[in-house]
């Protein structure tokens, strides 16, 4: 096929789409004008000869890979830099190109300066005083400084509280004393932490006048800023009195310590990084989904009918179920990301002005957003790949890169587990709330309403399916909650009936993040419906009920114990769920172009604009240096040898 030639399958899925995919562009950039931005600001790096792969990296070394990310990551940061000179960037930008989608197509093996923009920063701008942010964030933002979030160690990640690095004030010298007594103390995961950053945010348990007050955030020197050498020493290393991060909890010069208004301020970088990861995970999964939704519009096999030609795998139903409930799954994230992002910055100044009452329904809500977005995301990845084939196995098509940084989001920024237990843990109170008669907050608000209604019946509609889906939520967070205190009313202590009701309550988190998720798709849908073509709405629409009416049917146990449904309503589920395939297939291509996504950043033979995937599938193998040759040398060393000894 002669180079750029559109494969004609993909000619005929994009003359019978139903809308314009340009639209769909429009509006998930905020505006032709935002997407004209973002195609700029993509070519100004991805045309940089610099930047563009020559040889895939898959061939180098570890070293070699750490070494052509740092030089990669330089020159991004000098673009940037170009960027800023002309008013073009900001705190997005720099996260987006050096986190997002464009960061992982430039710096495919990873970004060494990620933490530096994603965490160190966020969390001097979080948790430093004024002065502090003025000391330290403009040298970082100019890279004078590269930093790390040190936070992990070697035996505790999870269990924050249970750090052993310590960080004790002396009053003598107004210094901080940083010590790592044990090997399990050791600092250990950090992005960036072994050869890049020569600063990093410590989160050690602060001991001032003979007593710990807990976690807190210091900023440590790790290498000279010349001779990137490790500073000397790693036990009992001194730092300047200001070097711990003081916005929330202070130590005086004498060794006074002045309480955080709340403890659970220092958690804060968590909380936006979970936020981000939200947001990051849609992106993720609408890249695999693209792949796997015009690989399986140009991919020919097997037969519907005997007497017709190989179809397009993407006419097989079964081939449908796999991709659209993905295609769905990412709008449901985008919008529910978009909405936490919003609540995210609202909490944020609220806090500013010393106002607490809602971060904890933050936490709850960014603690199973985070955990359910990162799993499905990976889930519908891994999907993705396996519905691509064999051809979907091989690292260039970009499924199993795609899927391993997305699973790894499953454990960062809080274990998945450990943060459903978190919203689990505010879910029981917002129960007992319910039961007191006493005010909920927005999220839970439906508690009340379920336990007023025993539900309608059913009806061919997205607010019956979210009805359905809050019931279910309820009685799962119902029955935790009884169960928990029946335990107790037996005697057995509180950890222990939380321990022993845990699997419960974790389902119970899931499934109010499932509502909530389908809720804000629902909500995000209606308020956009008016304000595109008929045609896009109409398959905007689709796309939500799809999400909706796939999530009820893989929680049908659910749905016949919490609810009143029939069979012959489940029955009725399943034909809207065909209906939506069939109605969807016109336009799924339509729908991936609509993403917009640069063949740059796709990175994927499967997954191009053009669909010739068999001439870049051959052409990426071409590059292989295993294939240089025709004979290699391993035959002359080892075979032959294996084989004069046979004859
Ligand atoms: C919460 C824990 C699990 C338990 O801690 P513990 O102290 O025991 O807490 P509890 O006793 O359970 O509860 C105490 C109370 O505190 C409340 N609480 C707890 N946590 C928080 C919080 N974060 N905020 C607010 N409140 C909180 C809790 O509700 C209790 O309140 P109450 O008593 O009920 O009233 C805790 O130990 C924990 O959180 N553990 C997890 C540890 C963790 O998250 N570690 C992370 C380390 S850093 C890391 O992993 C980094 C990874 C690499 C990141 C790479 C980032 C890439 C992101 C995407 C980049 C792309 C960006 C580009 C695009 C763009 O920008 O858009
Ligand atoms: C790619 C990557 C990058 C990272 N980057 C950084 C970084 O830059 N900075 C940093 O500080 N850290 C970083 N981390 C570390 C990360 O934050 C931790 O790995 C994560 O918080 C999980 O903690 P853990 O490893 O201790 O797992 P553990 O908590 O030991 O989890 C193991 C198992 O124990 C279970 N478990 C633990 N506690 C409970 C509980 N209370 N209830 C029920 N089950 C429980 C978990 O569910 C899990 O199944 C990174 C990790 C990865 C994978």
């Amino acid at each position: 096929m002669p180079a750029n030639t559109m494969n004609e399958d993909l000619k005929r899925e994009r003359q019978r789409c139903s809308f314009d995919p340009k639209e769909l562009t429009y509006l998930l950039d905020g505006g032709e004008e935002k997407t004209e931005e973002r195609r700029q600001r993509e070519k100004f790096f991805l045309d940089d000869p610099e930047l563009s792969e020559t040889a895939p990296s898959d061939y180098l070394s570890h070293k070699e890979k750490y070494e052509h990310a740092v030089k990669k990551a330089c020159i991004v940061f000098k673009k940037v830099q170009q960027l800023q000179a002309q008013g073009k960037a900001g705190m997005q930008n720099f996260r987006e190109v050096l986190g997002g989608q464009l960061g992982s197509a430039i710096l495919r093996d990873g970004n060494p300066l990620g933490l530096h923009y994603v965490m160190f920063i966020p969390t001097i701008m979080g948790q430093g005083t004024i002065e502090q942010q003025a000391e330290w964030i403009s040298k970082a933002w100019n890279l004078e400084i590269i930093g790390t979030y040190a936070q992990t160690e070697l035996g505790h990640g999870t269990f924050i509280r249970g750090l052993e690095t310590t960080a004790t004030y002396d009053p003598a010298t107004e210094e901080f004393v940083l010590n790592s007594p044990t090997l399990t103390s050791y600092k250990w995961w950090p992005g960036g932490l072994g050869h890049t950053a020569n600063y990093a945010v410590v989160v050690a348990q602060l001991y001032s006048q003979g007593i710990c007050h807990g976690i807190h955030p210091f900023i440590v020197q790790l290498r000279d800023e010349e001779t990137h050498l490790p500073m000397p020493g790693f036990e009992n290393v001194r730092i300047p009195w200001n070097y711990m991060l003081m916005k929330n909890g202070k130590v005086l010069k004498d060794g006074s310590y002045v309480k955080s208004p709340s403890s659970k301020l220092t958690y804060g970088t968590m909380i936006f990084v979970r936020v981000v990861i939200v947001q990051d995970a849609a992106n993720y999964l609408r890249k695999a989904v693209t792949i796997a939704t015009r690989y399986s519009a140009v991919r020919h096999q097997s037969h519907i009918k005997e007497s017709a030609p190989e179809p397009q795998i993407l006419d097989f139903v079964t081939q449908q179920h796999k991709l659209f409930p993905q295609l769905a799954t990412y709008f449901a994230l985008h919008y529910s990301g978009a909405w936490l992002w919003d609540m995210y910055n609202n909490v944020t100044s609220e806090l500013e002005s010393g106002e607490l009452d809602r971060l904890p329904e933050l936490h709850a809500l960014a603690c199973c957003l985070k955990a359910v977005s990162a799993a499905d995301a990976a889930q519908g990845i891994e999907t993705c790949r396996l519905a691509c084939g064999g051809h979907g196995y091989m690292s260039c098509s970009s499924l199993p890169i795609t899927y391993g940084l997305v699973t790894a989001m499953v454990t960062y920024e809080g274990e998945n587990t450990v943060l459903l237990l978190q919203t689990a843990r505010y879910l029981m109170k917002a129960w007992q709330n319910c039961l007191d008669g006493q005010p909920l907050t927005p999220s839970v608000q439906y508690l009340n309403s379920v336990r007023r209604s025993f539900g309608g019946v059913y009806h061919k509609s997205v607010p019956w399916i979210i009805a359905s889906m809050q019931r279910i939520a309820a009685g799962k967070i119902e029955t935790a909650h009884r169960h928990m205190n029946d335990k107790i009313k037996r005697g057995v202590n509180s950890e222990d009936a939380w321990n022993e009701t845990s699997i419960e309550l974790v389902a119970a988190s899931e499934a109010h993040c499932k509502a909530f998720i389908v809720e804000t798709y629902y909500n995000s849908v209606q308020q956009i419906v008016p304000s595109v073509s008929q045609q896009l709405g109409k398959a905007l629409t689709e796309l939500c009920e799809l999400y909706a009416v796939n999530t009820l049917l893989k929680n049908i146990g659910d749905l016949l114990r919490y609810s009143n449904v029939t069979t012959g309503d489940l029955e009725n589920l399943q034909r809207w769920l065909e209906e939506l395939l069939a109605a969807i297939r016109p336009n799924a291509v339509g729908i991936v172009d609509g993403f917009d996504i640069n063949d740059a950043i796709i990175a994927s033979p499967l997954g191009a604009y053009d669909g010739n995937v068999y001439e870049r599938l051959f052409a990426e193998v071409s590059k292989s240096p295993l294939n240089a040759k025709p004979v290699n040398e391993s035959f002359h060393k080892y075979l032959k040898p294996l084989l004069k000894s046979k004859m």
